[in-house]
């Protein structure tokens, strides 16, 4: 099979034919209030609203001609022998953080007990509650009297935003290393669907990017401006670092994209990537956090004569203009979250309003709640497929978040 059947994104607007996402599972009710702030959540959605909320999501995309595969299933198929499905066991265990030998033996034995591959990478994402697993409490004098911590494997709540740990560049993937232990964890299930789904047998995949790097990179932060460029946010979760090492690999292995825009933006929660302030939703317009504007710097980082240098240079222009040069287009509109009034753009954007999915040029996925920037889109001509927002919007990302393109169709300059 071809490579390009199976990943193919040149661009953020194009229509979308096939995504990855994560329906919500159990690992949401494994959130307490004390593990919020070290699993990244502000709040605990409602799962069986956030499910029905999800559902909605997958549909919309469905009803427009999108092939919508789940996390959950790809890996489950990925396990496709016994040594594959120990491996993959041995090194989840290994990166859970289990401490004794005889823990890490019981849980071994439990995943295993599980009759299907799917049940058992449902359980591994959930977490595993230490009532869970019989004769925990016997193991030794430490373990009896240990610490009240209720797991003894972590859930992992994050995962329904499966934009973040891998991200489909051009022909290759960016296999993350997360700035997070919690969400680190979650790119070993990418590391086993690349490695051995079914999908991607024959298929010699480009890794732009590896899970074992030193620096961090995340998926909210990789943004395909078109087939020449690409933005990428130095951010809370992504170093400088790291957006060195793309560029290098990506100039290197005969892909088209010939500049990266490197975004620096502020370092803090509620901009915690670049796709949760700049969006891209046509092939001339973009959504903005107007809060960014003034602090943002821009850097350009292109291909240098000798292989593997580059030639950076910072941008002194305003961000329509380096967009203008860089996308080569007449004007440029930036949609300011809010209307651009304080109060309504710090809340939506805390929302999501900036971090669009776009489905088409001129078409994207909101969330209901945005009202104020919904209705300005619409002004601005723009197609919207508003799903509901209620519990999803809980855990800080938005419809760009909670999907991973794998295929768009490419778009006529
Ligand atoms: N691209 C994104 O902005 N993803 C949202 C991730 C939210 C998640 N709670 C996190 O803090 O990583």
């Amino acid at each position: 099979m071809a490579m390009e059947n199976v990943l193919h994104v040149y661009s953020e607007i194009g229509r979308l034919k096939k995504v990855l996402l994560h329906r919500p599972g159990k690992e949401i009710e494994n959130l307490t209030p004390d593990l919020m702030d070290r699993l990244l959540f502000d709040d605990i959605p409602y799962l069986e609203i956030a499910r029905q909320e999800h559902d909605a999501f997958a549909q919309t995309l469905r009803n427009n001609g999108v092939e919508v595969v789940y996390l959950e299933d790809l890996v489950a198929e990925s396990l496709t022998d016994n040594d594959i499905k120990t491996e993959f066991i041995d090194e989840f265990i290994k990166e859970a953080n289990i401490k004794s030998k005889k823990k890490r033996e019981l849980v071994k034995e439990y995943l295993l007990g599980f009759s299907t591959n799917r049940e058992m990478v449902d359980k591994m994402m959930e977490g595993i509650r230490k009532e869970e697993i019989k004769d925990y409490k016997k193991i030794s004098l430490v373990d009896m009297i240990e610490s009240d911590y209720p797991f003894i494997v972590d859930p992992m709540p994050n995962l329904y935003f499966t934009r973040d740990p891998f991200a489909t560049i051009g022909s290759g993937i960016s296999l993350n290393h997360m700035r997070t232990v919690t969400r680190n964890r979650e790119t070993l299930f990418s590391k086993y669907i690349f490695k051995y789904h079914p999908m991607f047998k024959g298929v010699e995949i480009p890794f732009w990017y590896d899970r074992d790097e030193n620096t961090s990179m995340e998926g909210g932060d990789q943004l395909i401006l078109s087939d020449k460029v690409l933005a990428v946010g130095i951010s809370e979760r992504t170093e400088a670092a790291s957006v060195e090492k793309l560029a290098r690999r990506i100039f290197n292995n005969n892909e088209k994209f010939e500049v990266i825009l490197a975004f620096d933006i502020p370092k803090k929660r509620a901009f915690m990537h670049l796709d949760t302030v700049f969006t891209m939703i046509d092939y001339d317009k973009f959504t903005i956090h107007p809060e960014i504007e003034g602090p943002l710097t821009v850097y350009s980082l292109r291909k240098g004569e000798e292989k593997h240098k580059l030639i950076i240079e910072k941008e002194t222009m305003e961000l329509s203009d380096i967009l203008k040069k860089y996308l080569n287009l007449d004007k440029v509109t930036l949609i300011r979250c809010g209307n651009g009034n304080k109060i309504d753009a710090g809340r939506e954007q805390w929302n999501d309003g900036s971090n669009t999915l776009a489905i088409a040029p001129g078409e994207v996925v909101v969330y209901s709640r945005n009202h104020v920037t919904n209705k300005l889109l619409e002004e601005h001509g723009i197609k919207l497929h508003v799903i509901p927002s209620s519990e999803l919007s809980r855990g800080r990302g938005g419809p760009r978040c909670m999907s991973m393109p794998l295929i768009r169709e490419d778009i006529n300059w």
